[in-house]
């Protein structure tokens, strides 16, 4: 598939915004939408597929939704709701600490987690109006320097929302992989004798998008597509998600009561032999409301090399990618973000 992606710089390093001081759109802050003229926007000339996930042909519906678009929605999926209010909660505690506060519990310039601009923030020369916050293990140690005093109450509900997540994820795996006729308990070993992906690794990402004064010229997070097998995405009740949709445009991804967006990443493009593609994303903001987004960002366990899976490939389906673990792809993210996927191509042979 050839993409174009949206102009990028060499990285920068830059200070932390505080956004409520801030009533006018900084220069720095301006994007260039212009450029997106290149692919037209098609507002709601057509929809995310919503899949309820206790529909017998749930399996097909999500073949048919990896394939040509590579996200839906899902409800019923039996996450609690409760789960969804109180990790919104946290997050919002979590951001509205003061700045100062917030920043001791930095990402270290060579570190995963903690609290930060966007990583991609380094690949483009304007920044984006929105704060994150990457838990990769226990957020102990950080919610500690966040909340002294009350830490333990918001590290149990990061620990309830992964287990849950994991679930579902564990559940998606299945019924996309089953899409391909592909059976976890047989296919693929490193899913565990119960099919569980109980050695699945996965990161969370919370993401808050201040109300912004301009967020015609703005931008929350931009156009990237996750390194995961998927990601389960919660966002609260503000709109700001689009996905590109090839040869139409950036299409909305409205909130929905009870449902959560799922993405195909990087890793499942590979896994698909280019069957799912990833889907490239971003987020946009809104001038009275701020939003919140929160992404079960999933992957395989550390030591585990995904490559095109064999039921996919044959003499004329040769493997489009080398094999790769999780670790490595997200390096080559980091070095050439938008063009990793290039990056593990295959060396075609020709005959
Ligand atoms: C596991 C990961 C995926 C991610 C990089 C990370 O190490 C932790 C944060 C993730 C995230 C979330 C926002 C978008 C994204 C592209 C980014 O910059 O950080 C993803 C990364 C990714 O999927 O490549
Ligand atoms: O906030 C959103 O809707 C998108 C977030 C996202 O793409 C991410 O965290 O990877
Ligand atoms: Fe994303």
């Amino acid at each position: 598939m050839n993409r174009k992606f949206p102009s990028q710089t060499m990285p920068s390093i830059r200070p932390h915004p505080d956004f409520t001081s801030l009533r006018e759109l900084p220069d720095s802050y301006v994007w260039n939408h212009q450029a997106d003229s290149d692919y037209p926007s098609s507002a709601d000339a057509e929809s995310v597929p919503i899949i309820d996930l206790t529909d017998p042909n749930a399996v097909q519906a999500i073949g048919h939704a990896c394939k040509t678009w590579g996200v839906f929605q899902v409800i019923n999926h039996g996450v609690p709701t409760h789960l969804f209010h109180m990790v919104e909660s946290t997050s919002r505690d979590l951001f509205s600490l003061p700045v100062n506060q917030k920043l001791k519990a930095a990402r270290s310039p060579d570190g995963v987690s903690g609290y930060g601009f966007a990583r991609i923030s380094s690949f483009f020369s304007k920044l984006m109006w929105s704060e994150g916050f990457t838990i990769v293990g226990s957020p102990q140690e950080h919610f500690r320097q966040l909340w002294p005093h009350n830490y333990i109450s918001h590290c149990d509900v990061i620990k309830e929302y992964k287990r849950e997540m994991k679930k579902l994820a564990g559940r998606l795996m299945c019924l996309m992989l089953g899409s391909l006729g592909i059976t976890a308990e047989q296919d693929i070993k490193w899913a565990g004798p119960k099919a569980d992906f109980k050695e699945a690794s996965a990161a969370v990402q919370l993401n808050y998008y201040p109300a912004c004064p301009d967020p015609e010229r703005a931008m929350g997070l931009a156009a990237h597509t996750d390194s995961t097998l998927l990601t389960v995405l919660y966002q609260n009740k503000t709109s700001g998600l689009q996905v590109l949709r090839e040869g139409v445009g950036w299409i909305r991804v409205p909130p929905v009561a009870e449902a959560l967006v799922i993405n195909i990443g990087d890793l499942m493009h590979i896994l698909s032999n280019g069957c799912f593609p990833s889907v490239l994303h971003r987020a946009m903001v809104n001038r009275t409301c701020h939003r919140l987004s929160i992404a079960y960002l999933y992957g395989p366990a550390s030591s585990v090399k995904i490559s095109p899976h064999p039921k996919l490939v044959g003499p004329s389906q040769p493997p489009l990618y080398r094999p790769v673990t999780w670790k490595e792809y997200l390096d080559t993210k980091a070095k050439h973000f938008n063009k990793a996927l290039s990056w593990v191509r295959a060396e075609l042979v020709s005959l």
